[in-house]
């Protein structure tokens, strides 16, 4: 298993470092093993779609000369708003500027992407004025593969701990979850953020096969001190699956921030990969599909479960 950390903190002479780094790393690797890597992105959005794009940039042309042929980008890669109104305001469709620069991007690169979470304008823009928080993913060729639209919103209130969030305030809950993802890293199974705590989310998708779960997030410092990791690798214990959960990190503006610790957890459960609780950070993390198949085998949860009428059982009493 290798992992490669690669930090932005003093740009072009960092990246410099970084890039003969990768390449020395990239060697080393392949004379191991041909495994795909997938790389885990952390960044700290603003409401300037035009800086985040173009940090979005360098850390998905950093990834892709580390050896990555997918890369993973957070919730909010686009833009963090100010306020219900900045957000809207910024929001576009899946056929607008921001959607189509990443489809060049990426054919352009030949690289796969996940864009965590894209304010997309929803169905009834004009008289309803809601978005849908998607996970959109991009083929190598540029194409939308799949989206996913978010089905759990954040509408959480903690006194004392300064988390409030209405997030049905401005945004419509999607209508379904999105079949697993055929990609060079392996099947892929789509989630966002919230839908984290959810784990009916995460076994409906190992049901269909997925191998790696993926929850692009921005989740809140408080929250994410308290159940971030913990989520994760529960998350990864119970599906026996990769979890990839790119973040956002630090100050978006003046009343918003976030966790960070974008994190890389293998199918045992163990934190492979964490970018940390600052900066814009890009890991290299090998996906070693074997991994998951010997976890099924040597523990076989998913024949041990019980049918879904058996957990019922409880409600169903006469
Ligand atoms: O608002 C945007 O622009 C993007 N969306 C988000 O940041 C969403 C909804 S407010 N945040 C979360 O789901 C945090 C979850 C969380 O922190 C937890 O589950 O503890």
């Amino acid at each position: 298993m290798f992992v490669l950390r690669c930090t932005f903190r003093e740009q072009a002479r960092h990246s410099v470092t970084c890039s003969t780094w990768k390449s020395l790393m990239l060697q080393n690797r392949m004379s191991h093993s041909s495994n795909p890597v997938a790389a885990v992105c952390q960044m700290t959005s603003t409401p300037d779609k035009e800086a985040n794009f173009s940090v979005c940039k360098r850390l998905v042309e950093a990834a892709r000369e580390g050896g990555a042929c997918m890369v993973f980008l957070p919730e909010a890669f686009d833009y963090v708003g100010s306020s219900r109104d900045e957000t809207l305001s910024l929001a576009e469709s899946l056929t607008g500027d921001t959607i189509s620069r990443y489809t060049q991007l990426a054919s352009k690169l030949k690289v796969w992407l996940s864009l965590g979470g894209f304010h997309e304008r929803g169905q009834d823009w004009e008289n309803d004025r809601r978005i849908y928080n998607s996970h959109v993913v991009i083929n190598d060729e540029g194409y939308v593969a799949a989206v996913y639209r978010k089905s759990h919103l954040f509408d959480v209130e903690l006194p004392g701990r300064g988390v409030s969030l209405k997030e049905s305030a401005f945004t419509i809950p999607g209508p379904a979850l999105t079949p697993p993802v055929q990609t060079p890293i392996g099947k892929v199974g789509l989630g966002i953020c919230y839908d984290l705590r959810f784990p009916e989310l995460s076994l409906a998708l190992q049901r269909q096969g997925v191998d790696i779960l993926t929850y692009p997030s921005a989740f809140t410092v408080a929250t994410g001190a308290a159940h971030w990791e913990v989520l994760l690798r529960a998350r990864a214990v119970e599906t026996q699956c990769y979890v990839l959960a790119a973040a956002q990190v630090g100050r978006h503006h003046d009343v918003r921030s976030s966790w960070g610790h974008a994190l890389a957890v293998d199918p045992w459960g163990a934190v492979v990969a964490d970018c940390g609780g600052e900066g814009e950070v890009m890991v290299l993390v090998e996906v070693d599909l074997e991994k998951v198949r010997e976890t099924r085998r040597n523990m076989p949860v998913q024949q041990h479960r019980r049918d879904a009428g058996f957990y019922h059982s409880l409600e169903n009493r006469p």
